[in-house]
């Protein structure tokens, strides 16, 4: 299938109000899409069923799911990737006397309270901007979205009960092959000036250390052991117009029973419920930064913030063929793989209106106005590709 043929039939499938998934994983020059043939809506229960889950923030909620089983599926390529058409032309809204900027400088406020009072550690505090963008094209969107971020995991998203979704993210919530995972720790933001040779505040890094911390807690409580556990040094990344600061954290899944004390969940559902939602998108302590976002954001997050990505899909190793694996028939192992990923740097399509989301760590160190200033940065990700 060409380029041109694969695009268009992303349109047609939307064009027909039929469920879809079209994404390309980090670094990568293929892609996959999942179309489904009918409007069916799935779930994922237990994060056991293969396919690509579609989860949001908050985990009382269900997660979507397109299953491998019964979809069309396509792999592309994105290495040669060229501009498609233009989206109509459309100026940036301007940023003056913006009531938006108040109000989230009022809700980080609101939260320096209870940071200084010591009554939470750190927060995650996000918005959503609302953008009229008449015959908007989501199709032409993704494909500017490979184009632009090729370090990020890129998707386009559709099924009727959730609209449009995209995104350019940079943050890995689990990969896991075989017995081995992969996580990371990813917080801490300044604008990427031509350099990733920078300075970072002490601010930046305890937050992000929260974040380091947190996991590696987390992960011990949920089974799996601390000698198995390996984390790299803290460096700087770059994830479009900003840097970040991160940390890799790799480890093995229990081969005994792993599953989180008193509760029923096990294998890739258990440590999914170890992570998510990290204090990389909620806080610290988990539950009352959660309370505060749900009651104090005023707007809700929907999938801002869930994560996504392929689940238990079988992926064929081709190992060498030695004589002696050809005699074996030993030369094609299989694996399951589960890459999971945080949705951000995102934005929902309904009909002709653009929501871009975006957020950032408060903590009792933090300035209202320097906040407000990291979403708009942030949202530039996602307006890069919509305004010309
Ligand atoms: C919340 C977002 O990003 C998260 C928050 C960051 C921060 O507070 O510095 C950095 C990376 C992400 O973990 C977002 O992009 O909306």
């Amino acid at each position: 299938m060409t380029e041109e043929q694969f695009f268009d039939r992303l349109g047609k499938q939307y064009a027909q109000n039929l469920p879809f998934v079209a994404y390309r994983k980090p670094g990568e020059n293929s892609g996959t899409a999942f179309l489904q043939k009918s409007a069916e809506i799935f779930y994922s229960e237990e994060l056991t069923e293969k396919g690509f889950v579609f989860a949001p923030f908050d985990d009382k909620e269900q997660k979507f799911l397109i299953p491998e089983k019964g979809s069309e599926k396509i792999i592309f390529e994105t290495s040669g990737l060229t501009s498609g058409e233009e989206n109509p032309s459309v100026d940036a809204p301007s940023e003056a006397d913006n009531p938006a900027k108040e109000e989230h400088v009022s809700l980080v406020k609101s939260a320096l309270e209870k940071l200084k009072s010591g009554e939470l550690e750190k927060v995650v505090l996000s918005r959503k901007e609302e953008i009229n963008i008449p015959g908007v094209d989501p199709v032409e969107l993704f494909r500017r979205l490979l184009k632009t971020y090729p370090a990020a995991f890129v998707y386009l998203w559709y099924h009727p009960a959730t609209k449009v979704w995209l995104a350019a993210t940079p943050e890995t919530l689990l990969k896991v092959e075989g017995n081995r995972f992969k996580t990371m720790a990813l917080a801490g933001t300044q604008k990427y000036q031509g350099t990733t040779e920078v300075e970072w505040r002490d601010k930046e890094k305890q937050e992000q250390l929260f974040v380091t911390d947190s996991i590696l807690k987390n992960l011990e409580k949920a089974g799996v052991s601390t000698e198995e556990i390996q984390r790299s040094e803290v460096y700087t990344t770059k994830a479009g117009n900003l840097l970040h600061l991160r940390t890799d954290i790799t480890g093995q899944i229990p081969s005994t029973k792993f599953q989180i004390p008193n509760s029923e969940k096990a294998g890739v559902n258990a440590l999914v419920a170890a992570l998510h939602p990290t204090p990389a998108v909620c806080g610290l302590p988990k539950k009352k930064a959660k309370e505060f976002i749900l009651s104090e954001e005023g707007y809700d997050r929907e999938f801002y913030t869930g994560f996504l990505g392929e689940l238990n899909l079988q992926k064929n190793i081709q190992r060498s063929r030695t004589r002696r694996n050809v005699e074996n028939l030993a030369y094609r192992a299989v694996k399951q793989e589960t890459a999971l990923y945080v949705n951000l740097r995102c934005m929902k399509i309904e009909d002709d209106t653009v929501s871009i989301f975006v957020g950032g760590g408060i903590t009792k160190d933090s300035d209202p106005v320097a906040e407000w200033e990291e979403t708009v940065n942030k949202s530039q990700t996602m307006k890069k590709v919509l305004f010309k």
